[in-house]
């Protein structure tokens, strides 16, 4: 590199160029079949998500596409490129907005000091009727030969997510629609470059988009990061390189990584390699898909919208990523919620276990004082953590449950027998539909994670109610609780109550109707046989008697809430000190107890202070009761 504004412009000083071990290529070439039918199909899809998982991405070959349509392509675009100046210079654009143009470097070429060696060519092709206009007219074939390139890898990709879908388990066409909407073309193109050592085609990245697919020449030039060190990836001209984008590492909740890669230059070639990359729709909302969610897995992203998502892109993707995307728990106990985080890590399963004897130990001096029977939860605060944090609508509750299952495992090592939980009461169904729709969802999964094996109510033995007026929930919600107080009802150790469709007036009314129902019932037996007030013609005394019809103990057997005694402690997050309509009736001797964290903050040092406030009084609570 002779020139001297070359130097400056373009130097970045590489101090590793990266090795040429292509052997590692060739542990990750898999075959896709064309046919989705065939009998490999399992264990192609075992093959690919190995390989995703090892190496961030894989090669495929024998995918359907035909190699005389790859070299077709691959040569329009090696024309393309070799056009005079004057023709190129009306797709010349640094307009990101603009759907087809030519620009050089990176997406950043005005704000960045240093320039990439790459000229890249860039366009949408789907749907093909609304974008094949503003194509290029020249080279004459241009149109023709890209637009049913673009058309068959479209189909190739369709089909390998398809494949990715199934294999993380996530329902069919998951990917699909709005997911995989936009389909970009993306032709780099890097002429000879006099010193490699100075400079590269691509910087570092992650691809942001769901997944792309990359036809290489057969100039070597993409590198991968592995194990610490940069590795080439053989050029494999009638091969497809399939890399998931940085969406699907999302989605996938990290079971997939979207690999780390970039492109040396060489000295002597020109090269150039055609990207696909299926983009989901702007408003499309990226998050871990719920399948892969559970409580052993927490989310390791929030929820955002794609848009949210590119408008953040710079070169450091990777990072904006992890600052801007990742689930900020915000706990108190930080170091419960990095650990739940990250749990697979050998590490963290060291001090996740560490944890928990430190717990148990603690809760063992606890114990030396009385230990409360029964604890009921107001989860306030869900609402208010996501504004506070600027998540979407719905990510406070996401997180709240998180809390709620820290919390349920706490008290269940503490040898709390009862919890209950205010979960949704019927005055938060006059909330907008969507948000009620959206708790409705949520719950649904909950609780249907609930009867899974590994679950934590099977973990503890929990026996799980659902209290409340349970017709106010839609069918599923109601299926799905009745199928898990089903599936609980053998658990003996603990009892779990969440009251949904709730409050504690509603519960009074239906107890005391239920109580008058069972009497007119007993009356009528008692009439028939003649034995009866029989109510037409009471006297003076049988009067008094129909006064004392029904009494507490009546009542109280016809509470949704017969299945506990009384809670010890009552505790509600986020400095509010009403009770809103929950456990009037039980909560006559209970502590109460309502720090000022919303309830994704509340943590184990909470649950303590609670314990230890309920100890100091206990005795005085002990006395109350007996006095009634
Ligand atoms: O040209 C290559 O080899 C890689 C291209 C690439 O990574 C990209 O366009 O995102
Ligand atoms: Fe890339």
């Amino acid at each position: 590199m002779s020139n001297p504004y070359l130097k400056v412009m373009y130097s970045h000083q590489i101090e590793d160029l990266g090795s040429k071990l292509f052997h590692f290529a060739k542990t990750f070439q898999w075959l896709i079949s064309a046919k989705d039918a065939d009998l490999d199909r399992a264990e192609t899809i075992q093959k690919i998500l190995k390989s995703c998982q090892e190496f961030g991405f894989f090669q495929a070959i024998n995918h359907g596409v035909s190699e005389c349509l790859m070299n077709d392509t691959m040569s329009v675009f090696k024309e393309f490129f070799g056009m005079p100046a004057e023709y190129k210079e009306n797709f010349f654009s640094n307009d990101p907005n603009k759907s087809c143009r030519l620009y050089s470097s990176t997406l950043n070429y005005d704000k960045e000091e240093v320039h990439y060696w790459r000229d890249n060519f860039t366009h949408h092709c789907h749907p093909l009727e609304e974008n094949m206009q503003i194509w290029p007219e020249k080279p004459t074939r241009y149109r023709e030969v890209v637009g049913t390139y673009s058309a068959e890898v479209r189909k190739l990709l369709l089909r390998i997510l398809d494949l990715i879908c199934e294999g993380l388990g996530l329902e069919l066409g998951y990917f699909g629609d709005e997911a995989s909407k936009i389909q970009l073309l993306s032709v780099n193109h890097h002429i000879p470059c006099p010193d490699p050592s100075l400079t590269l085609g691509m910087p570092e990245h992650c691809d942001p988009n769901l997944i792309s697919i990359l036809h290489q020449c057969d100039v070597y030039g993409l590198q991968a990061f592995k194990d610490g060190q940069w590795i080439g990836v053989e050029p494999l001209p009638s091969a497809f390189v399939v890399i998931p984008g940085l969406q699907l590492r999302v989605i996938s909740n990290e079971k997939l990584i979207s690999p780390k890669h970039r492109v040396v230059t060489d000295a002597k070639e020109s090269r150039t390699t055609i990207g696909t990359f299926l983009i989901p729709s702007h408003d499309f909302l990226i998050e871990p898909a719920r399948a892969l969610v559970n409580e052993n897995n927490s989310p390791l992203y929030r929820t955002f919208k794609y848009k949210e998502f590119f408008s953040t892109f710079t070169g450091k993707i990777f990072l904006v990523l992890y600052q801007r995307f990742t689930v900020h728990f915000g706990y108190a106990d930080l170091a419960r919620s990095d650990m739940e985080k990250a749990s697979n890590t050998q590490a963290t399963q060291f001090f996740g276990n560490l944890g928990s004897f430190l717990r148990k130990c603690f809760f063992r001096v606890l114990c030396i004082g009385p230990v409360p029977n029964h604890i009921a939860f107001i989860m306030d605060g869900n609402r208010r953590y996501a504004r506070k944090h600027k998540l979407i609508e719905g990510s406070g509750h996401k997180i709240g449950f998180l809390a709620l299952m820290s919390i349920l495992r706490y008290c269940y090592e503490l040898g709390v027998k009862y919890v209950t939980i205010y979960a949704f009461s019927i005055e938060n169904f006059k909330r907008r539909p969507e948000e009620v729709q959206s708790v409705m969802e949520l719950m649904q999964e909950k609780i249907e994670g609930l009867i899974k094996e590994e679950s934590i109510v099977n973990h503890y033995g929990v026996r799980v109610y659902f209290i409340g007026n349970l017709k106010l929930l839609s069918r599923s919600v109601r299926l799905a609780a009745e199928r898990a107080m089903a599936a609980t009802a053998g658990n003996s150790k603990a009892v779990l109550s969440i009251c949904v469709a709730y409050t504690s007036t509603d519960e009074i009314v239906h107890a005391v109707q239920e109580s008058c129902e069972e009497k007119w019932d007993e009356i009528r037996v008692l009439d028939a046989s003649g034995a009866g007030y029989g109510l037409i013609g009471l006297g003076g005394s049988e009067m008094d008697e129909r006064e004392h019809l029904i009494d507490i103990a009546d009542v109280e057997k016809h509470m949704y809430m017969a299945v506990a005694p009384d809670p010890d402690i009552l505790i509600r997050t986020s400095g509010e000190t009403r009770l809103s309509n929950f456990l009037l009736w039980q909560s006559a001797h209970c502590h109460l107890y309502s720090p000022s964290m919303l309830w994704p903050e509340i943590g184990f040092w909470h649950l303590v202070r609670a314990v230890l406030d309920f100890q100091r009084n206990f005795v005085y609570l002990e006395e109350k009761k007996k006095q009634v």
